[in-house]
């Protein structure tokens, strides 16, 4: 089977209080996330929102339909957000075929019943990277590019956190039911991601990064804004913000990531902010 899924369930502030280090990368840590010729799916029960990496090599793979969700085919109730994050590939959703290079998006509503991706070239195969969430209508499926996206250039080389957030499955781009998806570029000599942090009580979130250079990590924080806890990341790893957490990392060199959000409302900027002298 070429198709895998975990559960991962929800767990309380105040549980995550007591995890050790493994208990916490076991909860929140997802890793690894592309194997040759796979689909692999995590499930998590924060706002059903299922996170995977599909890596085609020596053939087309295509999105199954899995246990949990009960359902005759992978999207007949979902969405899906598909971000490139490897060499040149295709997506053919019911027969039309989508070229997606490095750091394009794809978004693919619901009732869509065939997905199957694929390499370009089995040397720099394409490393697509996931985001599933419950949907309720029809939305049509885009190819959204840089250019489509919406663009904010944030932060300051002063404060090591200048960098590109770029919008690309959001609703100022286009309609989605709840997923929103971006992918934010650190400059170079810049480490901080989403600092001052923030959480949304409304929202959960997964984080995926990427780019981090070879013997380069990043360490990613979570936990209550007053009860802070660290993971850290190796490239190609994604990690659970529960809706309560923050979720904000500093490498040791800069690096790239999205993130992806599923919960109540669609504005990005619905955000409670932290004072960075207020974390503990
Ligand atoms: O809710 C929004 C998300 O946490 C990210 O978009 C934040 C981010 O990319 C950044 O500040 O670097
Ligand atoms: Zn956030």
């Amino acid at each position: 089977m070429s198709t895998s899924i975990e559960t991962r369930y929800a767990s309380s502030p105040q549980e995550a209080k007591s995890w050790d280090t493994a208990q916490a990368r076991q909860a929140l840590l997802i890793t690894p996330l592309f194997e040759a010729d796979a689909v692999r799916l995590v499930y998590s029960h924060y706002d059903r929102f299922i996170t995977g990496g599909v890596m085609p090599v020596k053939k087309a793979v295509k999105l199954e339909t899995v246990d949990p969700l009960k359902a005759g085919y992978f999207l007949e109730r979902r969405e899906l957000g598909i971000i490139n994050t490897g060499g040149a590939g295709t997506v053919t959703v019911d027969g039309e075929v989508f070229s997606i290079n490095f750091k394009e998006a794809l978004y693919i509503g619901k009732g869509k019943k065939e997905v199957i991706f694929a390499s370009k070239d089995a040397a720099a195969p394409a490393l697509f990277y996931i985001n599933s969430t419950p949907a309720h209508m029809n939305y049509p499926t885009r190819h959204i590019t840089r250019k489509e996206a919406d663009v904010v250039v944030l932060g300051a080389q002063e404060t090591s956190n200048h960098r590109t957030i770029n919008k690309l499955l959001v609703n100022a781009v286009l309609p989605t039911c709840q997923l929103q998806m971006g992918m934010t570029e650190l400059k170079p000599g810049n480490t901080w991601n989403t600092m001052p942090a923030h959480t949304h009580d409304r929202r959960m979130e997964v984080y995926f990064y990427f780019e981090v250079p070879q013997g380069q990590s990043v360490c990613h924080f979570w936990g209550q804004p007053q009860e802070t806890r660290h993971i850290w990341m190796q490239n190609n790893e994604a990690v659970i913000s529960p809706p309560w957490s923050i979720h904000s990392g500093a490498g040791t060199s800069n690096y790239t990531f999205i993130w992806g959000m599923a919960g109540e409302n669609l504005d990005y900027g619905d955000m409670d902010h932290c004072a960075i002298p207020d974390l503990r």
